[in-house]
């Protein structure tokens, strides 16, 4: 009964909420992309925003993209987990599919903000394991805030001035990656991945392994 990572290799195991954070910029979105290509069975909670599409990013596939109007009737009717305001915007991550997903033994991945990361680990403190990605100079994530498109002198302005609070809050997570070189970055990624998936909390089948080995079965 093994468990390595293989999405036949799974056994009933209960599914895992990775969440990343960092300041913007920093890497987030290209990891869990990488993760998410290799990982069939880890699933992207997308969540919905009120800022507009980037040049590259697609409705239902990047963010659900919404209406302040929207957005505001989904607080109302407790759609979301959890949701913060974020650079003047509205970012949230709705409830559905997600509980079903660990159940299935699917992982889910979370790209939020600390705000997000402290109120998904405050109502599933067993399923969370939070990941702080940080860059490696201040320099190296301005020009990757410049360099990504859809960008402006104003925008990057604005998140290079975020940047610092939210790297305040990176004692917070349970790990934390330097986004240097990214392949050596996404390594570090996908082993807390797999190392995860090996607690003995979400090894569901464990139970009745060893009810059998004791002779209880
Ligand atoms: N290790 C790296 N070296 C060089 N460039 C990188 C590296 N990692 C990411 N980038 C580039 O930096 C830019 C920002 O990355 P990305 O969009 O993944 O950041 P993010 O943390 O998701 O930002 P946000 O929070 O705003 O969504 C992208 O253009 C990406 O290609
Ligand atoms: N609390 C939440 N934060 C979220 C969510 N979705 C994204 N984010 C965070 O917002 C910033 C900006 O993202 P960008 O795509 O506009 O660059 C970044 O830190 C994201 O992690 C969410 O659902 N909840």
């Amino acid at each position: 009964m093994s468990n390595s990572g293989h999405p036949k290799d799974r056994g009933n195991r209960r599914g895992l909420m990775l969440v990343l954070s960092s300041p913007s910029g920093a890497g987030k979105t290209t990891l869990s992309r990488m993760l998410l290509e290799e990982f069939g069975d880890v699933k992207l909670s997308i969540s919905a925003t009120t800022r507009p599409p980037r040049p590259n990013e697609v409705h239902g596939e990047d963010y659900y993209f919404k209406t302040p109007d929207e957005f505001h009737r989904m607080i109302e009717r407790r759609e979301f987990l959890e949701w913060a305001h974020v650079f003047d915007k509205h970012y949230g991550t709705p409830k559905a599919d997600t509980v079903a997903r660990l159940e299935a033994g699917e992982d889910v991945l979370f790209d939020v903000d600390w705000q997000g990361a402290d109120a998904l680990h405050d109502q599933m403190p067993n399923d969370v394991v939070s990941v702080f990605i940080l860059p490696p100079s201040i320099e190296a994530l301005q020009a990757r805030l410049m360099g990504r498109p859809g960008s402006t002198p104003e925008l990057v302005a604005r998140r290079m001035e975020d940047a610092k609070r939210e790297i305040m809050h990176w004692r917070r997570y349970d790990y934390v990656i330097v986004n240097d070189d990214l392949n050596v970055a996404y390594q570090r990624l996908k082993r807390i991945l797999l190392v995860e998936r090996l607690k003995r909390l979400r090894q569901i089948d464990l139970e009745d392994h060893v009810r059998a080995l004791l002779g209880e079965a």
